[in-house]
Formats: C-alpha cells, sequence, structure tokens
C-alpha cells in the first residue's frame, strides 16, 4: 500500500497585518473575544451551543482553507526598533499578540501606551480568564506582566528574552474590571535589563508586583 502524495506546502504570507484589512481582522477578533467571554459567563440552551459548535465548525473550515499565515518577523527585526515610542501612544509589538493584540480572538487584549519613562496599560481580565473563584488566573496576570516589561525595552529599542520573571500577588485580581498596569525599567547590566512593575485598581489600590530579568539579544535570535 502506497501513501497518497503528501501536499506541497502552503504558501506562507509574512507580513503584518495591511492595513485595509486591520480592522475588520479587529473586529473579527473582539466580536470572537466577546463570544468568548459571554459563553463563560452566561447561561446558554443546549440547542444555541450546538448551533455555536456547528457555525464555528463551518466558519472554520473556510478561514482553515486560507493561506497560512505566519509571525511577520522581518517587520519585528527591523521596523519595531527604528522609532521610540511617542507619549500616549498607542503600543503594539504585533496585533496578534496574545496579551496585547487587538486582532487575537482570545487575547487579554490590553491596552498599552508610553507615559514618560513607563509603558501604562488599561486592561480588563474578561469572564474567560477567572482562575480561584472571582479571580483572575495568576498565570494570565503574568503574562500581562511579562507583556508589559516587554514594552519598556521599545523605549531604548533593546530587543530581549524575558529570562526570569517573578510576580508577588498581593491583592485578588478581579475579573471583568477596569485595571491598570504599569512597567519600567529599574536597571541594566551590561545584556541583563531589570524592569519592574505593578497592576492596580482604577482607583490605584495594589494587586500585584512584577520584577523580571530580560536578557538583550542581537536581533538575527528573533527568529
Ligand atoms: C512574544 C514575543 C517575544 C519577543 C520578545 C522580544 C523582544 C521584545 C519585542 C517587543 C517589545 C514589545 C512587547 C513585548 C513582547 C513580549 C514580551 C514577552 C517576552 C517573552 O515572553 S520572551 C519568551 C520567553 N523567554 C524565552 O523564550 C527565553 C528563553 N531563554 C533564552 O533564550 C536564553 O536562555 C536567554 C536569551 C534568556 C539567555 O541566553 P543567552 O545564551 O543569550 O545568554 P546567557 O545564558 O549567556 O546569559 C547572559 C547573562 O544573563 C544571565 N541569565 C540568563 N538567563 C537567566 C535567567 N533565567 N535567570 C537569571 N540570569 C539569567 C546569565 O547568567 C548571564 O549573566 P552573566 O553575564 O552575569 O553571567
Amino acid at each position: 500500500m502506497t501513501n497518497p502524495p503528501s501536499e506541497p506546502p502552503p504558501p506562507t504570507v509574512d507580513e503584518p497585518i495591511a492595513a485595509d484589512t486591520l480592522p475588520v481582522r479587529i473586529a473579527a477578533a473582539e466580536a470572537m473575544r466577546r463570544l468568548n467571554h459571554a459563553m463563560v459567563a452566561h447561561e446558554t440552551d443546549p440547542e444555541l451551543l450546538q448551533r455555536i459548535a456547528r457555525e464555528a465548525n463551518a466558519t472554520a473550515a473556510i478561514v482553515e482553507a486560507g493561506a497560512r499565515r505566519q509571525r511577520p518577523i522581518r517587520q519585528m527585526k527591523t521596523q519595531l526598533w527604528q522609532t521610540t515610542p511617542e507619549e500616549g501612544q498607542r503600543l503594539a509589538h504585533f496585533e496578534e499578540c496574545m496579551v496585547s493584540g487587538r486582532a487575537n480572538p482570545m487575547g487579554i487584549a490590553m491596552q498599552p501606551r508610553r507615559q514618560g519613562d513607563r509603558i501604562v496599560a488599561d486592561v480588563n481580565f474578561g469572564a474567560a480568564f477567572e482562575g480561584a473563584p472571582k479571580r483572575a488566573h495568576g498565570g494570565a496576570v503574568a503574562a500581562v506582566m511579562d507583556d508589559i516589561m516587554g514594552y519598556v525595552l521599545l523605549l531604548t529599542a533593546t530587543p530581549a528574552f524575558t529570562g526570569r520573571l517573578s510576580i508577588s500577588y498581593r491583592a485578588p485580581t478581579p475579573v471583568q474590571t477596569d485595571l491598570v498596569a504599569s512597567a519600567w525599567m529599574d536597571r541594566r547590566d551590561g545584556r541583563k535589563v531589570f524592569l519592574v512593575g505593578d497592576l492596580r485598581t482604577a482607583e490605584g489600590d495594589l494587586i500585584a508586583e512584577a520584577d523580571a530579568l530580560f536578557v538583550a539579544i542581537p536581533r538575527e535570535r528573533l527568529t
């Protein structure tokens, strides 16, 4: 018995989302995040759940027939480090990031911006991010702090990977509540970049503190 000839790999697109399709990608991702959180937070008839499964699977099959995409690394190696973010500028290292990408259908969709030497982000953990009862999952909090600290690297154009990340959970992280994450550089020692940050309520009460060691890398290692 012979195996059928294998299909040639589908063409791969290594480009950032085109400006004209970005708004519709974001809108589709937003709608899916809304549905995800709604399914967790609301009672739903079994018939409706069956319809969701049927329609989602049918839609997924259409999407999967499209050309494959991959993370636009070329752009990350070049453009991302060319300009320093301006005060108040909304930042996105790539729009499908699971933490800060607006176009990720299952992401947290944190909204980071520059504020002086810091990065500050509005974040609201939807119902699907609950871990312990009524609290956002600690791993989701860690992901937020990792990502926001990564944005601090843009202020000094220093590509780096997280080597160590430590979180102190000082108070429960409420879900479905507007929160504010912040991060800034503590110090640098050669390739070792020490970053710190915190997560607070909108009123400024401390929820979590983070500190991390990022290790600077040459851009070529972003593969
Ligand atoms: C998801 C995006 C990822 C891309 C991020 C890149 C750039 C940022 C981009 C945009 C900014 C915007 C948003 C932020 C985006 C994302 C933020 C999240 C970032 C991540 O989510 S990133 C993924 C998780 N991360 C990894 O996937 C790392 C796996 N790992 C390695 O790739 C290597 O392990 C590495 C590179 C860490 C070091 O390797 P290496 O060979 O280059 O360097 P080496 O080992 O020689 O260490 C040099 C000196 O650092 C000390 N050192 C090293 N590691 C240490 C540790 N863990 N604890 C304590 N000290 C440590 C040594 O002790 C030595 O110190 P000394 O010189 O004093 O001896």
